[in-house]
């Protein structure tokens, strides 16, 4: 089996959007000076996907969500001469000379993200040829079914995302993970309004529910120094990205100031980058995303690596590339979980391109054995609501 062409294509959504309340979520820009909204930085409203054939006709679906037109120029320019005529059980192979031949320039960011895309595709089409799921290709099933947690309850108005977390309570969630929308430049008032937050949530959920708080980057150690231990009596099961990616040092301080676990990783790329964080004990819950870091090749080390050191893995966002890991290691004990809502942020966006997303029942995934590959396929249904770059 040859893979014979390669096709990036840029999905960028055109249709109905919900826009996002104000302080939805803090994120790095907040403290950049500004005279424009910084919110409005923070939207994922376009894809790359990549489909990659062979040469008797198995076609294999990745995808690539970081600056999406930058991606789909690295795989057309650099990438697919690369992988076009060689045969995909190379896998390991075909990533070394991906990741080499752009390192002088590549290594981190969109190029991994793009890497990750043609990797995820050349997976998919590994499953096909051989029908069975990647997971199966990964170790197979280590859970009956994955336990997943409702991901969404953006900073609105404090009874909205209570009633939020209710409906989702409601239907069998059991974790929940909820946006600080303040950071170092909204002042005392801020402190206090995300405070507010966390505790209309405990709320809600009662301490039998585990409760994730995500800052996005927004804020910065000293700011973070002063919210963690005011946060400590709401027990949340860990606070996510309190500083930018590059701050390991930052990390590993907070990590260790409190007895809330820190996680990151969803923008940190490679195995080198999360070796880093590990041996920095920077973090205790590890999120790359496989759509990022690297593909499922890389990601499967990454989760061997992250079992030795007693770290588990929930990756970031859902979505199948992720599930089919979290399914095969012994690492990572949960999903993220979207569900599909109107297209707001982005991060649902996924569900308007590709067909067969698991949808949670009872706060659960199930992954079936019987589909082969990652198990998605193009979706039709939403196609004339996309502007489509090829
Ligand atoms: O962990 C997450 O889900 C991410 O940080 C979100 O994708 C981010 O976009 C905030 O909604
Ligand atoms: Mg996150």
């Amino acid at each position: 089996m040859k893979i014979k062409s390669v096709r990036a294509r840029v999905f960028e959504w055109k249709g109905k959007t919900v826009p996002p309340q104000g302080n939805f979520c803090s994120n790095a820009m907040d403290l950049v000076y500004s005279k424009t909204e910084t919110m409005s930085t923070f939207r994922f409203h376009s894809w790359t996907v990549v489909e990659i054939e062979t040469d008797d006709g198995i076609v294999g679906l990745g995808n690539v969500a970081l600056a999406p037109k930058i991606a789909k120029a690295i795989i057309d320019e650099y990438l697919a001469p690369l992988v076009i005529g060689q045969d995909p059980w190379d896998y390991e192979y075909l990533w070394q000379r991906m990741y080499r031949s752009t390192h002088a320039w590549g290594r981190k960011g969109v190029t991994m993200a793009a890497i990750s895309a043609v990797d995820l595709a050349i997976w998919d089409i590994l499953g096909k040829s051989v029908n069975k799921p990647v997971f199966k290709l990964l170790g197979g099933r280590t859970k009956e079914k994955i336990p997943c947690y409702y991901s969404k309850l953006y900073r609105t108005d404090i009874k909205e995302m209570q009633d939020e977390a209710q409906k989702f309570l409601d239907q069998g969630f059991t974790m929940f993970k909820s946006r600080f929308g303040y950071g170092p430049a909204h002042g005392t008032q801020g402190v206090k309004e995300n405070l507010k937050a966390v505790e209309a949530l405990r709320e809600v959920i009662g301490y039998d529910n585990d409760l994730m708080l995500e800052c996005y980057m927004g804020w910065n150690l000293e700011y973070a120094k002063r919210m963690l231990p005011k946060l400590e009596k709401f027990q949340p099961r860990w606070v996510e990205e309190p500083v930018i990616a590059d701050d390991i040092d930052g990390y590993a301080e907070l990590n260790q100031l409190t007895s809330i676990p820190i996680s990151g990783g969803e923008h940190e790329f490679s195995l080198y980058g999360f070796k880093q964080l590990l041996e920095r004990k920077a973090v205790s819950v590890v999120q790359y995303d496989t759509n990022r870091v690297g593909g499922i090749t890389a990601a499967h080390k990454i989760n061997a690596l992250c079992e030795s050191y007693s770290v588990p893995v929930v990756p970031h966002a859902g979505q199948m590339h992720n599930y089919h890991l979290t399914m095969s290691s012994m690492a990572s004990p949960m999903s993220e979980y979207f569900p599909m809502f109107d297209v707001e942020v982005g991060n649902e966006l996924f569900y308007y391109i590709f067909d067969g997303e698991p949808v949670a029942e009872n706060g659960f995934l199930q992954l079936d054995d019987n589909t082969p590959g990652l198990g998605l396929t193009l979706k039709t249904e939403f196609l004339d609501q996309f502007h489509i770059i090829e």
